[in-house]
């Protein structure tokens, strides 16, 4: 679960401050998809930023399975980030080198605590991760032999090879057209809820909105939840 606990987050503005998250609280529970919509420049990419402790805010706590991320050094909160947020970026930014399979086997050796038997561990989740997200037969691929929506699978399969808590989306569907976008989302809700977890994710696109658990809008750096769903 994750907790962004009353956060405000500046950046400098000239010789002022432009305030991008406005004392915002905002909860991702367990199984939960959670949509974070609003217009452009209303503080999204932000709040994404501060669940996934790349950036600090000024105030306020980021609570991440229990450790509020704000008071670790950087190289624990690096660790925390590896062992229990996945990210998923607008682009699947996939090493053109690599086949679907060994773009998350690189994961599985790069990130988590790097004890042996872990790694062999997260190593042989690699296949199961790719039938989940429907990709069985295309482990073998580069991403040029790929289509758009199946290379958002590997990046959404590689998001999840250290079994993350919160799963964090930014624009997941923005290079798509609407049935592969559909696809991508339907995916997202259905991993959400079959590996319980608190998923946060960025979308303009309100077509895919009925796929959502619950929707946070934020305007002006300020966020109000607007719709819960019963599951
Ligand atoms: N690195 C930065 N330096 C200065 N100001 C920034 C920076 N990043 C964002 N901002 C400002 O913070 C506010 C919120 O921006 P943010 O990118 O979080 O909004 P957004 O809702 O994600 O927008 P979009 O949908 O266009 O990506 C905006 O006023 C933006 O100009």
């Amino acid at each position: 679960m994750i907790l962004l606990d009353d956060v405000t987050l500046t950046y400098p503005d000239g010789d002022a401050r432009v305030t991008a998250v406005d004392r915002v609280t905002l909860e991702g529970r367990p199984g939960v998809l959670t949509g974070i919509t609003g217009p452009s420049g209303s503080g999204k990419s932000s709040l994404l930023a501060l669940a996934a402790t790349l950036v600090r805010p000024d105030s306020g706590r980021v609570m991440i399975a229990g450790t509020d991320a704000t008071r670790l050094s950087r190289s624990r909160a690096t660790t925390l980030r590896r062992e229990s947020i996945g990210i998923v970026f607008q682009q699947p930014q996939l090493l053109p080198a690599l086949t679907a399979r060994e773009q998350l086997r690189v994961m599985a050796e790069l990130g988590g605590s790097g004890r042996r038997e872990r790694r062999a561990l997260v190593r042989g989740r690699v296949d199961e991760l790719l039938e989940a997200v429907g990709l069985a037969a295309f482990a073998d691929r580069r991403p040029a032999q790929l289509s758009g929506g199946q290379r958002q699978r590997v990046a959404i399969a590689r998001a999840l090879v250290h079994e993350p808590s919160v799963l964090l989306v930014d624009e997941p569907t923005s290079a798509l057209d609407t049935a592969r976008g559909a696809e991508i989302m339907g995916l997202l809700a259905r991993l959400t809820h079959e590996r319980q977890t608190a998923t946060l994710l960025v979308t303009h696109d309100l077509v895919h909105r009925e796929v959502l658990d619950e929707t946070v809008e934020v305007v002006d750096g300020r966020a109000a939840l607007v719709t819960t769903r019963t599951r």
